[in-house]
């Protein structure tokens, strides 16, 4: 993602404009999410997904908190800063549907959640200048390098995790590309900024705004070998200076599966065929439809650049992310399939519907439908589902949800995507399984040799293959190992042996954010701040509390990633204690900060009651079922099959009865 052009995202001229909105202006109410929203057994919709291990004490996200509790958490003033930077569009309060943007979701804050905004924080940025140079050790020596972390800490070991399947990491990553993109900085001149030589050894002299990755004397890779990258664009970069810079963000934060749609109107506009309301579609050998084939292959394909062969490279909402690899293609053409059958079947129930209104329709149930998934199904699974139920994460059962918080602000939280939800990179396995309706492994792709090459995908039936993978396979062990494949070989390019180190890269990462140290977020979350390093053994076991101090000369200097990963998981999570905390916050923002969110009543975008229940029918199976010739499937897809989760045939999944969109 770094190093690749970042053409797509509009110059929008972004100054400051002093005076045109008082940003103290507003206080936000008092936590209202308790009172309102139904937190008992009954209210909830039951899953079947979740580690039934029950939290007998969940604990509260920071915005529920008791604020004695939760130390550090930004008064809105502060949170607020960068709202200044960027133009505030014009919004029609009456509007039915989303923008493409993002903009205008929140009618008083307009820019919150819009794409090519600035990160928002929860905690103050920790920088060595207080503007933007990443943090140092309390004694003022560097930090320990990034690479030495990870080799210490995080290895390699097949670990499977023992119920999750491989759907489990695809959902979790589609979630972080429609909600997140960090872009890199340019050279001066606007182009690529080199940081390593084209065969991956170091340059002499580390470019500026080059993360500063060092390779260490005794790295188990070759020496000269380079791990750096740009660091990200902020909103200096784009004029504004407010102290310290935030993060440019080049998607929308709202769940509204933009991936899929794209974050801007022109790319918005060339993914449609507007015609019936379709999405653009190549048609497979097989007769199938698959994502369009971009004539922009060379930028998006490593494929098209290394056989310029004419290699099919597809195109969607996330032009320079969705080949990332085969099964992240395969996620996002289930969603196309969807929308196109969607506007088929409102065009046969509403024939008086111009493609407008069959575009905008369609769109608006595929983003309620992918919405109750995640709040149903996924989100149960990474934050558990106790701690689920007590911060309202969980859907009602019935009626609508009417508490839309116009004070909470959706956009995506620094410390959610340049730590926390960057952890799941451990659930990623080295290979990926193509598996046959019997449930047999029929061929594995390994990672590193598929990144950028997804053509794949379409030949033979390799989509309902990779799609079988991803409900069969495991996902691997949420814990300390990730595998080689992108700890080692991340981007290798076909036929060299080394690749990229996302694990490096995430720490690094966190620094280049300005994300302050682990025991920040111990108090931002409840927990005692830790004085010394033994004091961390209430949530991390003693041989990794060791290697921290090896690692680290003092307590208040460990990366916020590092630790958050080494803590133990939490009764029915997958994720320890800081690391809950924060993508629970993520989630309850981006519920109740969302005017369009699926089960709110009472606003313009709202659905009808008859119609949010049939969207509460809705199941990760049932989708899967929808856009595959795939027979039969267990009810919980992100479980792999087993006794209690049987393989079922697709006939008996329950469906949604569109004539709820009937026109009356
Ligand atoms: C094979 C699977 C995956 C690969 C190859 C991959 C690779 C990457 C890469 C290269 C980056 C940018 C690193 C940087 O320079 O900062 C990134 C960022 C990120 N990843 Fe992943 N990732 C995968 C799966 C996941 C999953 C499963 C999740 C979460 C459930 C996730 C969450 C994120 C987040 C939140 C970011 C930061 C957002 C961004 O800028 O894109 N990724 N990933
Ligand atoms: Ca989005």
């Amino acid at each position: 993602f770094f190093g690749q052009d970042a053409g797509n995202a509009r110059n929008e001229s972004a100054h400051v404009s002093p005076g045109t909105r008082c940003i103290h202006a507003v206080n936000p109410p008092k936590k209202n999410h308790e009172v309102h929203v139904p937190s008992t057994q009954n209210d909830v919709v039951t899953t079947t997904n979740i580690d039934e291990r029950v939290d007998p004490n969940p604990s509260k996200i920071p915005s529920l908190m008791d604020p004695s509790s939760s130390i550090g958490l930004l008064p809105p003033s502060t949170i607020d800063l960068a709202d200044q930077c960027f133009p505030v569009p014009r919004c029609d309060s009456a509007a039915r549907f989303r923008t493409i943007d993002g903009g205008c979701n929140n009618l008083r804050f307009p820019v919150w959640g819009r794409t090519n905004t600035a990160h928002t924080r929860i905690v103050q940025a920790h920088y060595s200048d207080g503007t933007d140079r990443p943090r140092r050790s309390t004694s003022g020596h560097e930090l320990p390098n990034s690479r030495h972390i990870r080799t210490t800490l995080f290895r390699d070991l097949d670990r499977p995790a023992p119920k999750h399947s491989l759907y489990a990491m695809q959902f979790g990553q589609i979630i972080a590309h429609d909600t997140e993109f960090a872009l890199p900085k340019t050279s001066n001149n606007g182009s690529k900024l080199e940081c390593c030589r084209p065969d991956g050894t170091s340059l002499q002299t580390l470019p500026k705004n080059c993360l500063p990755i060092k390779t260490p004397n005794d790295d188990p890779g070759s020496k000269n070998r380079c791990f750096t990258a740009p660091r990200t664009l902020d909103t200096a970069d784009r004029g504004c200076n407010i102290k310290p810079v935030r993060q440019i963000i080049a998607v929308t934060s709202f769940l509204d599966a933009s991936f899929v749609y794209g974050s801007d109107e022109n790319t918005a506009n060339s993914l449609r065929t507007f015609s019936n309301g379709k999405l653009r579609k190549q048609v497979g050998p097989n007769g199938k439809s698959f994502l369009p084939n971009t004539k922009k292959g060379a930028r998006t394909c490593t494929a098209a650049i290394t056989r310029n062969d004419n290699a099919v490279c597809f195109t969607s909402g996330d032009p320079l992310r969705v080949n990332i690899h085969p099964d992240q293609v395969v996620q996002t053409i289930s969603l196309l399939r969807l929308h196109n059958f969607l506007c088929d079947e409102f065009k046969k129930i509403n024939p008086s519907w111009n493609d407008e209104r069959l575009y905008q329709e369609a769109r608006r149930l595929l983003i309620g439908m992918y919405q109750h998934i995640i709040y149903n199904e996924f989100v149960p699974l990474l934050v558990g589902k106790d701690y689920a139920r007590v911060n309202n994460l969980l859907p009602s059962s019935k009626g609508f949800n009417n508490n839309y918080d116009q004070f909470l602000n959706p956009t995506t939280i620094t410390s959610f995507t340049a730590a926390a939800y960057r952890s799941l990179h451990s659930y990623i396995p080295g290979f990926f399984d193509l598996v046959n309706e019997a449930r047999k492994v029929t061929s594995k792709i390994r990672l590193s040799d598929f990144y950028f090459k997804t053509d794949i995908v379409q030949q033979k039936d390799n989509y309902d293959s990779f799609l079988r993978g991803l409900l069969t396979q495991h996902s691997q062990e949420q814990d300390q190992f990730f595998t080689k494949e992108v700890s080692e070989f991340l981007f290798r390019i076909p036929n060299k042996t080394d690749g990229l180190d996302l694990v490096t890269l995430d720490l690094e990462r966190g620094r280049d954010f300005g994300e302050p140290p682990y025991n920040k977020f111990r108090q931002l979350c409840g927990l005692k701040e830790a004085m010394s390093f033994n004091d961390l053994i209430d949530q991390i076991n003693k041989k990794n509390i060791d290697a921290l101090a090896k690692l680290y000369e003092h307590v208040n200097d460990i990366d916020y990633y590092a630790a958050g990963i080494l803590e133990k998981p939490k009764p029915g999570s997958i994720l320890g204690h800081t690391f809950q905390c924060i993508v629970g916050e993520m989630f309850f923002r981006w519920k109740f900060g969302d005017r369009f969110f699926y089960e709110f009543g009472g606003q313009p975008g709202s659905f009808r009651l008859d119609q949010l229940n049939e969207i509460r029918k809705t199941t990760l199976a049932l989708i899967v079922c929808m856009t595959s010739d795939i027979q039969s499937i267990q009810r919980n897809a992100f479980d792999v099959p087993s006794a209690r989760n049987p393989l079922v045939s697709c006939d008996s999944i329950q469906r949604l009865n569109l004539n709820a969109w009937r026109e009356v």
